[in-house]
């Protein structure tokens, strides 16, 4: 490391740790706010999704006038927070899910936060007396953060004799326990979630919070895209943009209910693009200046 270098590195570190020190005397002068400021800022990165944001600002509100109430001793009472995610593949209900986790823990309604996820064949055993132990366990390594059960449904697969109907029963006596809290997500297609919830009467009382990740329009798609981009330190010309346009519609064209992946469709397209990119990169030239070492063109995304 040369000397001038050497210098910039310790300019960032002090940078650095002044910036850790602001944050610290914020958080400690009025901790809600600096935790609802730092929510906002992840959120305004999300695309869409609304009623999501709509959700986590009820949660915040909720959180922070209950603190308010107990310094003048008034009532405050836990609410269930069990949630249903209804939405196609890549509509942001994982991302949603593990933000959730992040700010339950920061504002210690949740002791860990942390994000476990699992399916059908997590919960279900092939023997009698089985299902309920995996289920059991599960519950337990999700205590103090969140289980999250993509395409729930496939639970209620095999109809009342199956071990799915078990994992379901055993789900439901631990979303009661107080004691050992954890906050489930069951989450999947809005036509499946809602077949499934009929079914099943004692579950949609159960689940107070049930939120829509619409799939996203072509410009939602285009704009997830260009902050990927940015996130990336990349930037694309408007020919690069015109031709993902044309990708995603011909995409949508093609594909049947629930086969288009929306915003995952979208980051496996930028990836391949970037690849794309250095290869087109290397093989031009061998001194790369900044504008083409971040500029992605329309043969990028051909
Ligand atoms: N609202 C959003 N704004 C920006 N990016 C998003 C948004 N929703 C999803 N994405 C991006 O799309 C990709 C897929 O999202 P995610 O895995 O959360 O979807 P999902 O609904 O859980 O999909 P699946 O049901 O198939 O598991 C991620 O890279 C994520 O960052």
């Amino acid at each position: 490391m040369n000397a001038q270098t050497s210098k910039s590195r310790i300019r960032v570190l002090i940078q650095d740790r002044e910036r850790d020190q602001q944050q610290r005397e914020a958080m400690l002068a009025d901790p809600d706010h600096y935790i609802l400021q730092k929510a906002e800022k992840q959120l305004y990165k999300l695309v869409g999704v609304n009623e999501l944001k709509t959700f986590i600002r009820e949660i915040y509100a909720w959180i922070h006038i209950n603190r308010c109430r107990e310094k003048h001793q008034l009532k405050t009472k836990q609410q269930s927070m069990h949630m249903i995610f209804k939405g196609s593949p890549g509509t942001g209900k994982t991302t949603a899910a593990r933000l959730l986790g992040e700010m339950f823990r920061e504002l210690g309604f949740l002791e860990k936060g942390h994000f476990i996820e699992a399916e059908r064949g997590d919960l279900v055993g092939e023997y009698i007396g089985q299902t309920a132990q995996k289920t059991k366990a599960l519950v337990q390594k999700a205590e103090g953060g969140i289980l999250f059960v993509d395409e729930a449904y496939a639970l209620a697969r095999g109809g009342e004799k199956d071990f799915g109907k078990e994992a379901v029963d055993t789900l439901v006596k631990a979303m009661d326990d107080n004691l050992h809290p954890f906050v489930l997500i069951l989450a999947g297609y809005s036509t499946e979630m809602n077949r499934f919830l009929n079914m099943n009467p004692g579950l949609p009382s159960r689940f107070p919070v049930q939120l829509e990740f619409p799939d996203f329009t072509t410009e939602q798609l285009l704009e997830i895209a260009e902050n990927m981009l940015g996130e990336r330190e990349y930037i694309w010309t408007s020919a690069a943009k015109e031709q993902m346009e044309k990708k995603i519609q011909l995409r949508r064209a093609g594909k049947t209910e629930h086969s288009f992946s929306n915003g995952r469709y979208i980051r496996n397209e930028i990836e391949q693009a970037i690849r794309y990119h250095a290869v087109r990169t290397m093989r031009e030239k061998k001194e790369h200046d900044k504008e083409a070492l971040k500029t992605l063109i329309g043969a990028d995304f051909k």
